[in-house]
């Protein structure tokens, strides 16, 4: 269950968190930064599907550069060797801030502030044509009031093909029918993380997993403003629009960001602009679980922890 491989180079500090695939520890790499250094746990090696995830997001996390999305350092996808060195968040997760809040939520300004910075992270990654396929508030990383999107285990390039996978309280209406995923589906996960942010509750509630996918489905949350009538209008139309139950009525992530900076009284920054259309990448060779698949009704695809999993949200791993 737990992992005490030594990584070379690389000094454990002390674990930061236990996820499904991974121990994470804070650790020093050999120039002296501090880093989280993620750490397959043996039963990830040992299955195929989670092997090739952790492997996915090494590969992924080393290929992309973006200020809002957790930084790689170095990492080794397979093998008994197996890591991923990261960005340390010393706040941890939004989930973690979050909890640390409750009653409270976060002040307007700070949601706004987080989301822009999704929103931004989308908006390079769908430029590059890939998907996510994990937004929420357990994926998102927070430091000083700015946020950082994480965990690329589940993220492909559209073009080469992958799997729709997601975590039940997230996920579209397209990827619960089994249908292929896109950047609108990323933007429905966003829009269920800006309702919570924004309203302070989920859009949908459910018992089961079954529960979940009818009202992802069938129902429509209660519109924003009744539940936070100082929001600017604009962003509450947006983030409702988000939920729309088809893609194609979704507004792009670079919609919502630039909506969001509005709200923030700020313009899209060049370099932003500059991702919409021109992000260079290099796809890395897709493996296993990421050749195209005949696409069946979508099963959430990994463990998950906390309360939004992507196997069953109900079952709580930490
Ligand atoms: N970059 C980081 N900085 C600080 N803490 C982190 C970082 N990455 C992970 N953690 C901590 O470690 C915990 C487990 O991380 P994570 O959920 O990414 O594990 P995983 O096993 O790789 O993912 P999953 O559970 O989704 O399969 C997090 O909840 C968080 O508390």
């Amino acid at each position: 269950m737990t992992s005490d491989r030594s990584i070379p180079g690389y000094t454990l500090l002390h674990l930061l968190g236990r996820g499904d695939t991974s121990l994470v520890y804070l650790a020093r790499n050999s120039q002296d930064r501090e880093v989280a250094l993620k750490v397959p746990h043996e039963r990830t090696l040992a299955g195929r599907e989670a092997a090739e995830r952790f492997g996915n997001e090494v590969r992924l996390t080393l290929q992309v550069r973006h200020p809002q999305i957790v930084r790689g350092f170095a990492g080794t996808p397979f093998g008994p060797q197996a890591f991923l060195a990261v960005q340390y968040f010393p706040e941890g997760s939004l989930c973690d801030v979050l909890k640390r809040l409750a009653p409270c939520s976060l002040p307007l300004d700070a949601a706004l502030r987080v989301l822009a910075d999704v929103a931004s992270a989308l908006t390079y990654l769908h430029g590059l044509g890939a998907v996510h396929q994990d937004v929420k508030r357990q994926n998102v990383y927070v430091q000083e009031g700015r946020a950082a999107l994480g965990d690329l285990g589940s993220a492909y390039f559209t073009a080469q093909g992958g799997r729709a996978s997601g975590s039940p309280y997230y996920m579209a209406p397209e990827v619960y029918r089994g249908e292929s995923a896109g950047g609108a589906s990323d933007v429905y996960s966003f829009g269920v993380l800006a309702y919570e942010l924004l309203g302070g509750r989920r859009p949908f509630a459910g018992d089961s997993y079954e529960e979940l996918m009818a009202a992802h489905l069938n129902r429509f949350a209660p519109p924003l403003l009744s539940l936070r009538p100082e929001l600017p209008p604009a962003v509450a139309r947006l983030g409702e629009l988000a939920l729309a139950k088809r893609p194609a009525d979704r507004p792009t992530a670079a919609d919502i960001h630039r909506a969001l900076l509005a709200a923030l009284g700020e313009n899209l920054a060049e370099e932003d602009t500059a991702a919409l259309g021109t992000a260079d990448s290099t796809p890395v060779r897709q493996v296993g679980r990421h050749v195209p698949t005949p696409l069946v009704t979508a099963k959430p695809t990994g463990p998950e922890t906390g309360d939004a999993g992507r196997w069953n949200p109900f079952r709580r791993r930490k």
